[in-house]
């Protein structure tokens, strides 16, 4: 769906990201896990075609980004992330905006809205304001707003991180559904290994802006790989044995 080929990003003389090459396949969720500082959301703002890579080229559905088509493929995605950034008016109006953007308007737009709020749990939320939600049904809105434009890639950027640990759950459990049934492309970031299962088995870790490690979580936590950073991630769950896995 999304593809990179020798993707170099530079920035204040730093190579923050160089990735030979990566594919985020159509239909998969493909989650991305690194230690802070690794090129995570870096990595997500290229694929998603927000940042421009130093060199190198990205591919979406086999076509080269470039500077005429970008704004065109952006409409096909959605981004989501840590922070909500919902604006000062109703959940309603939140989710409403994008679409209106695409020219969307009247019952159509009502269904759609309504039809997203009611997926997401939070149709009681309809005519609040964002100052008046908690930090795990502002993200439900941020999650529905993203939904509803119905695109073909999502992008989620440790949505639930600032989450308490019951929230956390309830919502990776809800967004592990939806990915599940809607058959979207979507790439997800964290830096919790444990938040992967609920969402997929595919995993790529980064490490000082590198792949280091591609294929199944299963693999993965089987047979290790050779990089301290991932062994430092892995260690506090390893020492548990905490992580769910399918
Ligand atoms: N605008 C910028 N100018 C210079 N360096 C930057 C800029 N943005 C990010 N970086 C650097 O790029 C590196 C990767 O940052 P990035 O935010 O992608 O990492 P991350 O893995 O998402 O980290 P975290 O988990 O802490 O969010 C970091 O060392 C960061 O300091």
């Amino acid at each position: 769906m999304i593809s990179v080929e020798n993707l170099e990003l530079v920035k204040e003389k730093r190579t923050i990201l160089q990735i030979e090459k990566f594919e985020l396949k159509q239909g998969k969720t493909q989650a991305i896990i690194g230690p802070n500082g690794a090129g995570k959301s870096t990595f997500l703002k290229v694929m998603a075609l927000l940042e421009q890579p130093t060199r190198g080229k990205v591919f979406f559905a086999g076509r080269e980004v470039t500077k005429k088509n970008m704004i065109a493929f952006r409409r096909r995605m959605a981004v989501v992330f840590q922070e909500p950034l919902l604006l000062n008016t109703t959940v309603f109006n939140n989710v409403a905006l994008g679409l209106k953007l695409r020219g969307i308007r009247g019952d159509k737009l009502t269904q759609r809205v309504d039809h997203w709020l009611e997926r997401l749990n939070i149709s009681d939320l309809r005519d609040r304001k964002p100052v008046y939600l908690s930090g795990g049904e502002a993200q439900r809105v941020s999650l529905a707003r993203a939904f509803a434009l119905e695109p073909e890639v999502v992008f989620l950027d440790e949505p639930f991180s600032a989450l308490d640990f019951p929230t956390r759950i309830n919502l990776l459990e809800d967004l592990g559904h939806l990915l599940g049934n809607s058959g979207v492309t979507a790439m997800f970031v964290t830096h919790d290994f444990n938040e992967i299962p609920y969402l997929t088995n595919d995993v790529v870790v980064i490490d000082r802006g590198k792949l280091v490690f591609e294929g199944l979580l299963k693999k993965l936590l089987a047979e290790g790989v050779q990089n301290d950073t991932v062994q430092h991630l892995l260690s506090p769950f390893k020492k548990f044995n905490q992580i769910r896995l399918f």
